[in-house]
C-alpha cells in the first residue's frame, strides 16, 4: 500500500520528483489528477503515488479544490504521509498558488506546521537567508523575471509567501543556513520554535543535497512537506530500486516545445542546427489554426532519423502575449495526438504547462519512469488502445542544451 502521497502543480514536476522519491528508494507511481487513486488497495504495488495537477496557473480557489481533492484520494487510497511539489523556481504569483493550497492542506490534515523548501541545488536552484537564487543569480534577476505565466520578480521566499497565505508575514519564519550547517537536531528545534511563535510555514535555506538531506531527516514528524524535488531525494524509502533502462520504439523523433524558458530556447537552436523544426506562431494559429497544425504534422512525420522540433518557443527579442498560451497549448496536444493517431510512439514535451496540455489530451494513464537522463529529467512509458507510448516530460529550464537530440540516442 502506498504510505506516501505527493501532488504536484504540473506534470514535469510531477517527473522531477516522482525521480527523486524513486532514487529515494519508494517504488513509485505518477497519475494525472482525474486518474488518482480512490479507495482501499487503489494504489496497490506502489509505495509512493504522485499526482500531476495542472494548477500552477488556476485561480487559487480551483487549485485549492483540485489539490484537496487529490489529498481525499490519496488518504483514502491509504497515504499517511504528504508531499507538495511545486517548482524549485517557486513559480506563482501574488494570489497563489503555492501558498493557499500548502495552507488549505495543511489545515485539511490538522497539523500545524510544515517547511517550504524549493532548492533543487543538482539544478542550479539554493536558497540562503531565504532568497532563492538560480545558478550566480538571484532569482528576480533570472530570466524567470520574464515568464510568460508566472514573472517571479523577488528572490525572497518569505516575502513572496506571506501576501499567499492568511496570516501574512506572522505565518512565515526561516531557518537560516548556519542553523542548517548544525545538522538536523538544530533544524528540528528551529522549526519547533518558528511553530511555537506562530509560524505555519518556515522556509528553510539548503545550499546543497547533504542540507536537504538534513532538512528530511529533521522533518521525520511532520506529515506535510513542501517543497521543488530534492527534498523528497533525502527521504527515507523502503527498498533500493534499480531502474529499467528504456527501449526507445522506432519512427519519428518528435520534440513538441511550448516553453519559453532559457534552457529550452538553447536546446531548440541545437536540435534545429541538427535535425528540423517548424515553429508555430501565435499569429498563424489565429489565422488558420487547422494548416498551421496540419502543416506540423506532416512535416514532422516525414522527417527521418534526425529529430524535428515543432515549436512555439519564442526567441528572447519576440514579446510574448500570455493571453497566447491556451492556443499554443492546444495546438500543440492537437499536433500530439495527430502524431500518435499516425503512429508515431514516442514524444519528448518541453514544458510544464504544455506537458500537461499534451498528456491530458492523449489519455496516457499510470506513467511508469525510466532513467533519469538529466537531472529531473527522464522517459515514460504510459498506455494508450492497448499501446506502449513513450514520452519525456521536461521541465523549461531543465536539461543540457544537446538534450533533444540525446534523448533519442540509444543506451539510455
Ligand atoms: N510565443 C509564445 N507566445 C505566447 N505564449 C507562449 C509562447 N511560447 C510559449 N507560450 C506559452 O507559455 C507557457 C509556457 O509554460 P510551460 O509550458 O510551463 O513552459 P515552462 O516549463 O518553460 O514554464 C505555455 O502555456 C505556452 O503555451
Ligand atoms: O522544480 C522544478 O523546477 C520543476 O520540477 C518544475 O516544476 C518546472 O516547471 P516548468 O519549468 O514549468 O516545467
Amino acid at each position: 500500500m502506498a504510505t506516501l502521497g505527493a501532488i504536484a502543480d504540473d506534470l514535469t514536476g510531477a517527473t522531477d520528483v516522482a525521480l527523486a522519491l524513486t532514487s529515494a528508494g519508494y517504488r513509485t507511481a505518477v497519475v494525472l489528477g482525474s486518474d488518482a487513486p480512490d479507495g482501499d488497495g487503489a494504489a496497490d504495488g506502489a509505495d509512493a503515488v504522485v499526482v500531476a495537477l495542472k494548477s500552477r496557473t488556476m485561480p487559487a480557489g480551483e487549485a485549492v479544490a483540485a489539490s484537496l481533492d487529490a489529498l481525499a484520494r490519496l488518504r483514502r487510497a491509504g497515504c499517511e504521509r504528504f508531499y507538495l511539489k511545486y517548482c524549485s523556481t517557486f513559480d506563482s504569483t501574488p494570489a497563489g498558488n503555492i501558498g493557499p493550497v500548502a495552507e488549505a492542506v495543511l489545515e485539511a490534515l490538522g497539523e500545524t506546521v510544515t517547511v517550504v523548501a524549493p532548492a533543487f541545488p543538482a539544478n542550479g536552484r539554493t536558497v540562503y537567508r531565504g532568497h532563492l537564487f538560480v545558478g550566480d543569480e538571484p532569482l528576480d534577476e533570472s530570466p524567470m523575471r520574464h515568464h510568460p505565466l508566472t514573472p517571479m520578480t523577488d528572490s525572497n521566499l518569505l516575502r513572496l509567501l506571506a501576501p499567499q497565505v492568511s496570516g501574512g508575514e506572522d505565518d512565515v519564519a526561516l531557518v537560516p543556513w548556519p542553523t542548517v550547517a548544525r545538522g538536523d537536531e538544530a533544524v528540528r528545534e528551529a522549526i519547533g520554535r518558528a511553530s511555537r511563535a506562530g509560524a505555519r510555514f518556515v522556509v528553510v535555506d539548503a545550499l546543497t543535497d547533504e542540507d536537504l538531506a538534513t532538512l528530511a531527516r529533521a522533518t521525520e514528524d511532520l506529515r506535510l512537506l513542501t517543497g521543488g524535488s530534492a527534498l523528497a531525494q533525502g527521504l527515507r524509502g523502503p527498498r533500493t530500486l534499480a531502474r529499467t533502462p528504456v527501449a526507445l520504439p522506432g519512427g519519428p523523433r518528435v520534440v513538441l516545445s511550448g516553453s519559453a524558458s532559457r534552457a529550452t530556447q538553447g536546446q531548440v537552436r541545437h536540435a534545429l542546427a541538427v535535425g528540423g523544426g517548424r515553429q508555430l506562431r501565435p499569429a498563424d494559429l489565429r489565422e488558420d489554426f487547422e494548416a498551421a497544425v496540419s502543416a506540423a504534422v506532416s512535416a514532422a512525420l516525414e522527417a527521418a532519423d534526425a529529430p524535428f522540433v515543432v515549436y512555439a518557443t519564442a526567441s528572447p527579442e519576440d514579446v510574448v502575449d500570455t493571453a497566447d498560451a491556451p492556443l499554443i497549448e492546444e495546438a500543440l496536444a492537437e499536433t500530439a495526438e495527430r502524431l500518435v493517431a499516425a503512429g508515431t510512439r514516442a514524444l519528448l514535451v518541453a514544458g510544464g504547462e504544455t506537458s500537461g496540455a499534451v498528456v491530458q489530451r492523449l489519455g496516457v494513464g499510470a506513467l511508469a519512469l525510466g532513467p533519469e537522463i538529466d537531472p529531473g529529467v527522464a522517459w515514460m512509458r504510459g498506455r494508450r488502445d492497448g499501446e506502449d507510448i513513450h514520452l519525456m516530460l521536461k521541465s523549461g529550464n531543465f536539461g543540457r542544451e544537446d538534450l533533444f537530440v540525446r534523448a533519442w540516442e540509444g543506451g539510455l
